[in-house]
């Protein structure tokens, strides 16, 4: 009886360390099926992404649309595309819901200025030669948009094609500042983005540093050498200044050893060294512009294009021709008595912008100067020659817009800025909206209880157009 009893314990553990042994083995079995299916998985999912990534590139290039730039099918067997010279022809997009073309005629300029650029540079196309002091050579340039057709109500619609570009000649020379003004939608955006290949030219063709726009190897190389300052500020909010520079240096294709040091440079020509971490997004609107001035001038271009918008009165022409243009004034802005339009010269343009971005700046930074009035209170100012300042708590029931000074500035020995004096107190007019007064004061106490308040700026334009 106690053999059968020891025997059946051993055949009892036999079985047990079998079933064990089973279960092990086809435990193993199972993590190695897992694991190999996972792997599979895996090196799926990175050959998928690479293949998607290689296909949305190659039909980024390819595909036509109405704005890009398109390349041959075959643009990748090209040595140009690989070596950077020579290269495919740049095509023009567009698709199948684009319409026809009309022919562009030529058109004599009216101006003499004008007419002798064209002839130089004709003269100088036929030759074929550019000039070496030339950095842009612009050779009979036209770019049409081409009409769209449209789906609206079961319809198709057909818009017209417009010739925003009609054949422009042109030579701009190497190290000069080179203005392009022009009325609302007279081109010189479309100029612009031609130039810097972020559009395909219609005809025509332009040379930046000897590399030609229609040319894909051209373009690569324009791209290198040029900066563009947009006309808006275009940020990612999340990205710090400094992440938003090692980014456009990476794509300029500077050196990587290169991108720190040059991004620190960057960032504290514009004085943004101390923010160089901060979210581009927190950025006050002076420190997003010269974010965006570092930016166009990362890795030293030897061109660099900026896209300015100037406003009067910050209303845009409700129509505009070659003759004239036509404003419509909001009815807020009625009170004008008198309103005179002026042609500002190009210096009092540049001034203009300097000016503004001074402010913008001195507000976001908080530079303030004292400016001590004849009755002996003081108010503070932000240093820039702000010209016309108004007195906060100056405001009465007669006058509820208060009292404004005229500031008289000098420079010290030491080259700083100061006040000189200023005009007798005056009234500030009705032009001054009360709007943009109200904001700058909110934050101050009246004049008879603390002395240290805020003046306000008032821009000039305010008061010009009003008559004073
Ligand atoms: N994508 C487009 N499709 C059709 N027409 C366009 C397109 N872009 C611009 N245009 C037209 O081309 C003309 C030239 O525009 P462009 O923006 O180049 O003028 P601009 O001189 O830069 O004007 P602004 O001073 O207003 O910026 C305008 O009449 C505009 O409406």
């Amino acid at each position: 009886m106690r053999d059968e009893c020891v025997c059946d314990k051993h055949n009892q553990a036999d079985i047990f360390v079998l079933v064990l042994k089973t279960q092990e083995s086809v435990a193993k079995q199972l993590e190695k099926g897992i694991l190999k299916f996972v792997n599979d998985v895996y090196h799926w999912l990175t050959a998928t992404f690479f293949l998607w990534f290689m296909l949305a590139i190659y039909f980024d290039n390819i595909i036509p649309s109405a704005l890009s730039v398109r390349k041959s099918i075959f643009y990748f067997l090209m040595p140009g595309y690989w070596t950077g010279k020579g290269g495919n022809k740049v095509e023009e997009g567009g698709c199948c819901c684009t319409g026809s073309v009309p022919a562009l005629e030529h058109v004599t300029p009216d101006d003499e200025d004008v007419c002798e650029e064209e002839n130089i540079v004709k003269e100088q196309t036929r030759g074929g030669r550019v000039e070496s002091n030339v950095a842009v050579q612009i050779r009979g340039l036209v770019k049409t948009y081409p009409g769209m057709r449209k789906m609206d109500c079961c319809k198709c619609k057909k818009t017209s094609p417009f010739h925003a570009v009609k054949g422009s000649w042109m030579n701009v020379d190497k190290n000069r500042l080179f203005c392009l003004l022009g009325p609302n939608g007279a081109g010189k955006t479309t100029t612009i983005i031609c130039l810097t290949g972020i559009t395909p030219v219609t005809a025509g063709d332009a040379s930046i540093y000897g590399y030609s726009i229609r040319s894909s190897a051209g373009l690569s190389n324009i791209r290198r050498i040029i900066g563009v300052g947009p006309q808006f500020d275009i940020l990612w909010q999340e990205l710090s200044g400094q992440e938003h520079l090692h980014l456009f240096a990476s794509i300029k294709g500077l050196p990587p050893a290169s991108i720190k040091s040059n991004a620190e440079n960057s960032l504290a020509e514009v004085r943004l060294t101390g923010a160089a971490k901060v979210r581009a997004g927190s950025y006050s609107g002076g420190m997003k512009r010269r974010l965006s001035v570092a930016i166009a001038l990362i890795g030293d271009p030897e061109l660099t294009f900026w896209m300015n918008r100037l406003l009067h009165l910050n209303i845009l022409p409700k129509e505009e021709s070659k003759d004239f243009l036509t404003f419509v004034i909001p009815r807020d802005r009625a009170a004008f008595n008198n309103i005179q339009l002026g042609l500002t010269t190009l210096e009092e343009v540049f001034l203009n912008i300097v000016r503004q971005a001074e402010l913008e700046n001195s507000q976001a930074e908080g530079r303030l100067v004292t400016l001590t009035l004849t009755s002996g209170a003081s108010v503070e100012e932000p240093q820039l020659r702000a010209r016309f300042v108004g007195i906060p708590g100056s405001e009465t029931a007669e006058n509820p817009r208060g009292i404004m000074v005229e500031v008289y500035w000098e420079t010290d020995d030491s080259g700083a800025l100061r006040i000189a004096g200023h005009s007798p107190e005056t009234l500030i007019p009705p032009s001054v909206r009360m709007s943009d007064y109200k904001i700058s004061t909110s934050n101050s106490n009246s004049l008879g209880c603390n002395a240290q308040v805020r003046g306000i700026v008032i821009e000039p334009s305010q008061l010009s157009s009003a008559n004073i």
